[in-house]
């Protein structure tokens, strides 16, 4: 018999170690799949290692009998090396255990089966496996793929990525430059010389229409998704095809940077400055950092595209004098076609409340040059798209006679009101109640909405624009399975002349006749607490105005027009230039004079409870503990304040943001304040629902 180390999903807030020892009757190497007795339950486990010498309080005969594992998964090749290292370095990256991490990177039905089960799903699988590579072979005699004769950006680019060592890269794009062509290239060189492929995109949404051109362009090649849209029974094949080598390509969303991948040999992720990148539960990971990380130990080259790059990436693609050097900057300025960038209109909205009257305004949202400009689009047969990031008919009711508003009884948030449903829902709760017929507080019939989201904006336009084929896409437009797919497909189609959309629409669609895009009211984010609230509404705006013009044909008569109160400022100065670097490097030096991030490194302690007294005090205790460590004077612990929506579902938030100008000193911290912490969360005087540190935090 022999003492095996294996991983278990256990948080590293629980008492025990998520790493336990087992007695196993042979050796089985590190990442292999093993089922364990834990508890009362019988849990899948991994194979972290031997077990080094029994520990003393064994020798003295007082440690507990070992459990010995119940069985072994030997039809599934252990994980590689590189896999293990990835986990290893996320759980102490983001403080969390090693076991959590590797386990919740698992399909869940993978966690479930006994070795019979196994070995049935993987002999379904091959059938599914000989089934596809037929029809692949038969589309592969029917000839090679067209490939378009690349732009000589992309060329250059291409030249480059293939004479350097595996190297981090940031490829910077204009929207429409092409990058996809480029992403396809690589992996071409990269399958063909008998790699695997990854290539991340932020949101589910995009990845049918990214599947569908690498299907297009490798018609002979085993290509899988990994995304939560996964039946689990998919989302288990296509997990097995990668982690047994079987899938050429795998695409997918964040937690696809975990997936299994013994012949790994490049990684794409596509639009890097989205926030969704960033896991907001649990393990706290970014995926794209993950994803570099995970390049450089696998010794893989890593592409980061976008054509607003988040400022870290571009920091560190920057000059190394500069504190950069850290990625090559691959610059692809022009897009395909030599198609113009649209132009970008400013309306300021003073002066049309003078020159209209301000009931112009009041009545619709849109000033009379949009409007106009709106059915220049209709007539000439052109498609036009106008962002709200609201989705619902009005954020807030309101009694006219007694001032009642929609709140939230469970949250600091409005209920929103959605007209086609005729319901009052949180948006953070999910409380949902139909509209009352009458203010519920004096009884007055007359209760009006405040404001206006999608659903009212998308109103207004088909009255504002008789004949025009107005169509909506948000969360609620899509939430019946396959119904975004649909509802884009008929963009694509010209069915919809006008398409009012969130933040969900703005970034990544190539649509072809699309000439205008519009924003109607952008300016709340310039005065957001967050400072990455500027960096994010230029990302939008720009990725927004992206969908415009991108047939070179139609590009010349194409716009961007933006609303707002505040037309001096510096943002959409830049945004009219299309000028990102200089917006970057105005932020950048703001950034700098104030220590922010990339300049510092942070991480936030949030707190859950009953209270926000109680929440506070949690928090009010840890900040005690941390000033007491080693170390603790290189590192700013800025005092806990409540959350910016500070109640939902009842529970109260607070947070507590800690910052270090090194990336090591503040790690340093972290490390010896986390078991403080659990002891805290135990103390009857500072006892919480729930904590959590966020490493690396995108919103504060
Ligand atoms: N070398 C090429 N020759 C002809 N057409 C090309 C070439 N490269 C790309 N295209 C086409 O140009 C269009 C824009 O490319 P793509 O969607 O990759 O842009 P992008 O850089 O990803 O833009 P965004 O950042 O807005 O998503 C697509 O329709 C694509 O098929
Ligand atoms: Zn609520």
């Amino acid at each position: 018999m022999c003492r095996l180390r294996v991983l278990v999903d256990l948080p590293r807030h629980s008492r025990l170690d998520a790493v336990l020892d087992y007695l196993a009757p042979e050796p089985w190497p590190a990442g292999t799949l093993v089922r364990v007795p834990l508890g009362k339950r019988e849990v899948c486990g991994i194979v972290w290692g031997m077990a080094e010498t029994p520990d003393p309080a064994e020798a003295d005969g007082e440690a507990p009998v070992l459990r010995s594992v119940v069985q072994v998964l030997t039809d599934l090749p252990p994980f590689t090396h590189g896999w293990l290292r990835l986990v290893a370095f996320a759980a102490s990256y983001y403080q969390r255990s090693p076991g959590e991490v590797a386990l919740s990177a698992l399909p869940p039905d993978l966690r479930d089966l006994d070795a019979v089960q196994l070995a049935r799903r993987l002999k379904r699988l091959d059938k599914a496996l000989a089934t596809a590579a037929k029809v692949a072979n038969a589309a592969a005699q029917a000839g090679t793929p067209e490939r378009p004769a690349l732009s000589p950006e992309q060329q250059q680019v291409l030249d480059v990525l293939a004479d350097g060592p595996p190297q981090p890269s940031l490829l910077f794009g204009a929207t429409g430059s092409g990058k996809t062509e480029v992403y396809l290239r690589e992996a071409e060189r990269v399958l063909a010389a008998g790699r695997q492929a990854l290539v991340l995109v932020p949101e589910i949404n995009l990845t049918p229409q990214l599947e569908a051109r690498f299907a297009e362009r490798f018609p002979a090649r085993c290509i899988v998704s990994l995304h939560s849209g996964l039946t689990p029974a998919q989302r288990l094949q296509h997990w097995l095809s990668a982690h047994l080598g079987r899938a050429d390509l795998v695409l997918g969303t964040r937690m696809a940077v975990f997936a299994s991948l013994p012949r790994l040999g490049l990684i794409v992720v596509d639009e890097e400055h989205d926030p969704s990148y960033k896991q907001q539960e649990g393990a706290r990971y970014s995926a794209r950092d993950l994803a570099v990380w995970r390049g450089r130990h696998e010794q893989v080259p890593v592409l980061l595209g976008s054509a607003t790059p988040s400022l870290e990436s571009w920091y560190n693609a920057g000059p190394a004098e500069a504190g950069g050097g850290r990625y090559r900057r691959l610059v692809m300025p022009s897009r395909i076609g030599g198609g113009a960038l649209p132009a970008v209109r400013v309306v300021d909205l003073a002066r049309i409340a003078a020159q209209f009257g301000k009931q112009a305004l009041r009545a619709h949202p849109l000033a009379p040059p949009l409007l106009d400009a709106l059915r220049e689009r209709l007539d000439r047969g052109e498609q036009s798209l106008v962002l709200l990031n609201r989705r619902g008919y009005a954020p807030v009711l309101h009694c006219t006679n007694c001032g009642w508003k929609s709140a939230c009884p469970h949250c600091s948030a409005w209920r929103v009101f959605h007209k086609l449903d005729r319901t009052l829902r949180c948006h953070h709760c999910g409380i949902t109640e139909r509209v009352p017929r009458a203010c519920p507080d004096c009884g007055d019939p007359d209760i009006q909405p405040m404001g206006r989201g999608t659903e009212r904006l998308e109103e207004q336009l088909a009255d504002l624009l008789p004949g025009a084929r107005v169509g909506r896409i948000d969360a609620d437009s899509t939430r019946a399975k396959g119904s975004l797919a649909e509802q884009l497909a008929s963009v694509h189609a010209g069915e919809v002349d006008v398409l009012v959309g969130t933040q969900m629409v703005a970034k990544g669609h190539d649509f072809r006749r699309m000439t205008l895009v519009a924003a109607v009211q952008a300016d709340a984010a310039l005065f957001s607490s967050d400072f990455r609230a500027p960096e994010r509404l230029f990302s939008l705006l720009m990725q927004a105005g992206g969908r415009a013009g991108r047939d070179a044909a139609l590009a010349g008569r194409s716009e961007v027009w933006i609303q707002t109160w505040h037309p001096e400022h510096a943002l959409y100065a830049a945004l009219r230039r299309h000028d990102y670097e200089a917006f970057a490097a105005s932020q950048l030096a703001e950034r700098e004079s104030a220590g922010m991030p990339p300049f510092s490194f942070q991480a936030l302690l949030r707190a859950d409870a009953r209270t926000p007294e109680a929440a506070l005090a949690f928090l009010d205790a840890a900040a005690l503990q941390a000033q007491a460590l080693p170390g603790a004077q290189e590192v700013l612990i800025y005092p806990p304040v409540p959350a910016p929506i500070h109640r939902i579902a009842d529970v109260e938030r607070a947070q507590m943001l800690v910052e270090a100008s090194g990336r090591v000193t503040l790690h340093r911290l972290l490390a010896q304040w986390l078991p403080a912490l659990q002891g805290l969360s135990s103390e009857p005087a500072t006892r919480v629902l729930r904590w959590a540190l966020d490493v690396d935090p995108i919103s504060i």
